[in-house]
């Protein structure tokens, strides 16, 4: 069987506001096996970066805190690790990288020079060792004449080249998980495909797990081995890439491959959208969160939370228009058992 190298199991994470708990993610659970890219998708605000913050523990540099639930990295509590701990494990076993490369490079510095400070942090090599290991991670990472760049402030290298060297610092050490956060949204259509392309091939050479996370069904079809589509700050359906994207089963997961330019009949027609807005998860209507903008709400939609019917082997859904299929797998989205079913934790 595969290794389970991440587990986030009924976490809910929010932040303070005021007087108030804001909660961003409502006990979501979702694992990753060892050498997969598993993709969380939904729209702004469904929850999705406050998930990866959560898990590298960022999330308690924003103002925030996992309210509830753990998260195991190879079998390791990380939820209740302190920050000391987490920054040994930030860097050297997960990484992560971002939507905007200019933000996560220092311009006062070459990018040579950044690489190899996080080589000479994490790894205890001397200067001359940490410059040549950057010259080198620069190569791998397609930029070319890299002893050149290596020398050049951010300022000095296109969009595409700058995520290239976030990359190569996020490689520095050779994660064993990287989380990738939009890390394409920022750039040129052309320059995306190279920097999925990038990060496929680096996750096959270095048998890396892969998080990423992105509003745009297309990046998912082409990165994810599974898919979990979040709303409102909970996992609507979960599944292979295959399965989404053949026997897509939400309304919600329906309404964003429809959403895609040129997908199934959108041909020729005016784009199609989902109506209404994300609502926020202290204002969650009762029943399922995406009732009041679903095409196929039911009254027990409106009255009672859905729990996950299971669709496939590996394939789960969220909805009430699934009740006929298996009431012994029925468990919540939080993982609780509604009905008379075994719960998956
Ligand atoms: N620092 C913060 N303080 C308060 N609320 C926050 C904070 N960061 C995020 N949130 C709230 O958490 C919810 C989930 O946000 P999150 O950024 O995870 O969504 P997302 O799916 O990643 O959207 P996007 O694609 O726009 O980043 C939102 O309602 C957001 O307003």
């Amino acid at each position: 069987m595969a290794r389970k190298i991440l587990e986030v199991n009924q976490m809910t994470a929010g932040f303070l506001v005021n007087t108030d708990i804001v909660k961003a993610t409502d006990r979501i659970s979702f694992d990753l096996e060892k050498g997969q890219t598993l993709c969380i998708v939904g729209e702004s605000g469904s929850g999705k970066s406050v998930t990866s913050l959560a898990v590298m523990r960022l999330i308690d540099y924003a103002g925030g805190m996992i309210l509830e639930g753990d998260i195991k990295f190879n079998g390791e509590v990380l939820s209740t690790k302190s920050q000391e701990e987490m920054r040994k494990i930030r860097g050297n076993r997960i990484a992560m990288i971002f939507q905007d490369p200019m933000s996560s490079l220092n311009p006062v510095f070459m990018v040579g020079e950044q690489i190899a400070e996080s080589l000479r942090l994490h790894q205890n090599k001397s200067d001359k060792e940490a410059m040549k290991a950057a010259v080198d991670l620069l190569r791998q990472v397609g930029i070319p004449s890299p002893e050149v760049r290596a020398r050049q402030y951010p300022h000095e290298l296109s969009g595409g080249m700058c995520q290239r060297v976030v990359i190569a610092i996020a490689l520095a050490c050779q994660p064993e998980l990287l989380i990738a956060d939009e890390p394409t949204t920022a750039l040129d259509v052309t320059v995306q495909a190279q920097i999925l392309d990038l990060l496929q091939q680096l996750k096959k050479n270095n048998d890396m797990s892969i998080i990423m996370i992105t509003h745009d069904m297309g990046v998912a079809a082409e990165m994810a081995d599974r898919i979990v589509v979040m709303y409102a700050g909970g996992i609507m359906e979960e599944g292979s890439v295959h399965e989404i994207f053949a026997k897509p089963s939400h309304p919600y997961t329906v309404g964003l491959l429809k959403s895609i330019p040129g997908f199934e009949d959108s041909h020729g027609e005016e784009l199609y959208t989902i109506k209404g807005n994300i609502p926020r998860i202290n204002e969650l209507p009762t029943g399922c969160r995406f009732h009041p903008r679903c095409t196929h709400a039911m009254d027990i939609c409106r009255k009672q939370e859905p729990g996950f019917f299971q669709l496939g082997q590996d394939h789960k859904a969220a909805c009430w228009l699934y009740e006929e299929h298996g009431g012994d797998s029925i468990v919540s989205p939080a993982g609780a058992a509604i009905a008379h079913g075994e719960v998956r934790v």
